[in-house]
């Protein structure tokens, strides 16, 4: 069966070797990382509305209700008080691929969410057999190529289809395509299994929990924020990190969350509007320091040294987000972009962060010059700022490079190949 080795289709050569120049010798292993599924998933429990025990309570019975005896486990980490893993399925929950089934076809960005738990959501079916029946069980396959017409009624015939498991039609085409006057909602295919063997349980996000990646999780508490403190969050939407910040800063303080997307920043505002200690603003990050500033003020732009930690989650090439069917990024020079924009926010971060703050650095993608190598520029420009270890640490050390050392390497954090999470880096600076 056919399955993708890279994230890039067709100019794969041009774009592969922009995303480890020093260490080369590493892309053979990350490259197919970068397309498979991370298997476990992970809840971040909000410990000011719920306890960890509830949650665990809830996951443990929707999981017996659907999997009966082979129910997968759920567990904590001692490093993550707040976060809860749910283990994948073992390999005898996942049947065996039936060519009698009549398929579906989705594209690659709901495939990548179908392998990772998801159901499918009527505007993600690309294409249902005619005579599909509701209950009736579908293969569901992605569309990797992006060739198959939205309502195609025939058999898509594709080498580069993917196959991602089976699931129960819920809604049948009359209901997907046929219908002029409102856009079609809801789930119509529940999947049974997915080909990754993460347990298909939709989004049981609430304020209880939020399905979250392990290393943002990390992200937060290697930032540390404290009850009571000033704390800036540069670039926030959706606003994950934001709540978590909150969350451990028992709501006392104050977070400042900008981001430059207006439409991001409205519906992160309708999500964080209960927890009292954040103020959000539509906001260009990398105008955020003004020397003219007032102290006083909540509002952007603030004048140097009136933080006592910053986030800066940075707008990324984001190809750390796992699995990678088909990646979005055509052209080396989009990847070359985001250095540029990266050190722009990290000169504000820097002058905006008081003397003995705390500035954590991160990133969802894997390439050097994101990573590595923009850290080695920070030490470079700025020697106010020194690297600090970014603990609990559960990531790997980062590459070293002819100007960051293995013991520099050391104090970072890489999450890639070995470990069953999204691709991510952490940095932790503290401002002499
Ligand atoms: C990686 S996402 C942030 C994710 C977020 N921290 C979270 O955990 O939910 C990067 C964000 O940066 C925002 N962004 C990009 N350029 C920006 C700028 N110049 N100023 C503020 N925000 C910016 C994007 O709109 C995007 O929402």
């Amino acid at each position: 069966m056919f399955y993708p080795k890279t994230p890039f289709l067709g100019k794969a050569a041009l774009l592969e070797s922009e995303i480890l120049k020093v260490h080369s010798a590493a892309l053979p292993q990350l490259l197919p990382w970068l397309c498979q599924t991370p298997r476990t998933t992970t809840y971040r429990v909000n410990t000011l509305h719920s306890s960890v025990t509830e949650f665990k309570q809830k996951l443990e019975s929707i999981l017996s209700f659907k999997y009966g005896p082979a129910a997968p486990k759920v567990y904590g980490l001692p490093e993550l008080p707040e976060i809860l893993c749910i283990a994948p399925l073992d390999s005898t929950t996942v049947a065996a691929y039936d060519d009698t089934h009549k398929q579906i076809i989705v594209d690659t960005s709901c495939g990548a969410a179908l392998l990772r738990g998801a159901h499918i959501y009527a505007p993600g079916v690309l294409a249902m057999e005619t005579g599909t029946q509701l209950r009736e069980l579908v293969n569901v396959f992605a569309d990797l190529p992006g060739k198959c017409k939205r309502g195609t009624t025939t058999r898509y015939e594709c080498e580069q289809k993917i196959f991602l498991g089976v699931g129960e039609v819920l809604m049948q085409r009359h209901q997907l395509y046929n219908n002029t006057e409102q856009a079609p909602t809801g789930i119509a295919v529940q999947m049974k299994w997915n080909m990754s063997g993460v347990p298909a349980l939709g989004d049981l996000s609430s304020e209880a929990a939020m399905l979250q990646n392990l290393p943002s999780i990390v992200c937060v508490r290697v930032l540390a924020p404290q009850p009571g403190e000033r704390i800036l969050d540069m670039c926030a939407a959706p606003g994950n990190k934001t709540s978590h910040i909150a969350e451990l800063m028992r709501n006392e303080g104050i977070v400042i969350a900008l981001d430059n997307s207006a439409s991001r920043l409205r519906a992160m505002q309708s999500k964080l509007e209960h927890y009292s200690c954040i103020v959000c603003h539509h906001f260009d990050a990398t105008k955020a320091c003004h020397v003219d500033a007032s102290p006083e003020s909540n509002r952007p732009p603030f004048p140097p040294n009136s933080f006592d930690r910053i986030l800066l989650d940075a707008p990324c090439s984001g190809l750390g987000n796992r699995p990678q069917l088909c990646c979005s990024i055509k052209q080396p020079k989009v990847l070359e972009s985001y250095p540029h924009i990266q050190r722009r926010l990290m000169t504000q971060a820097v002058q905006l962060l008081r003397p003995g703050g705390v500035l954590v650095y991160s990133t969802c993608t894997v390439t050097e010059a994101e990573c590595e190598e923009l850290v080695a520029w920070t030490l470079r420009k700025f020697p106010q700022l020194q690297l600090v270890e970014a603990t609990p640490k559960l990531g790997a050390a980062a590459l070293p490079l002819p100007e960051l050392s293995p013991t520099l390497c050391e104090l970072l954090q890489r999450f890639g190949p070995d470990l069953d999470t999204v691709g991510f880096f952490i940095a932790k600076f503290q401002k002499l």
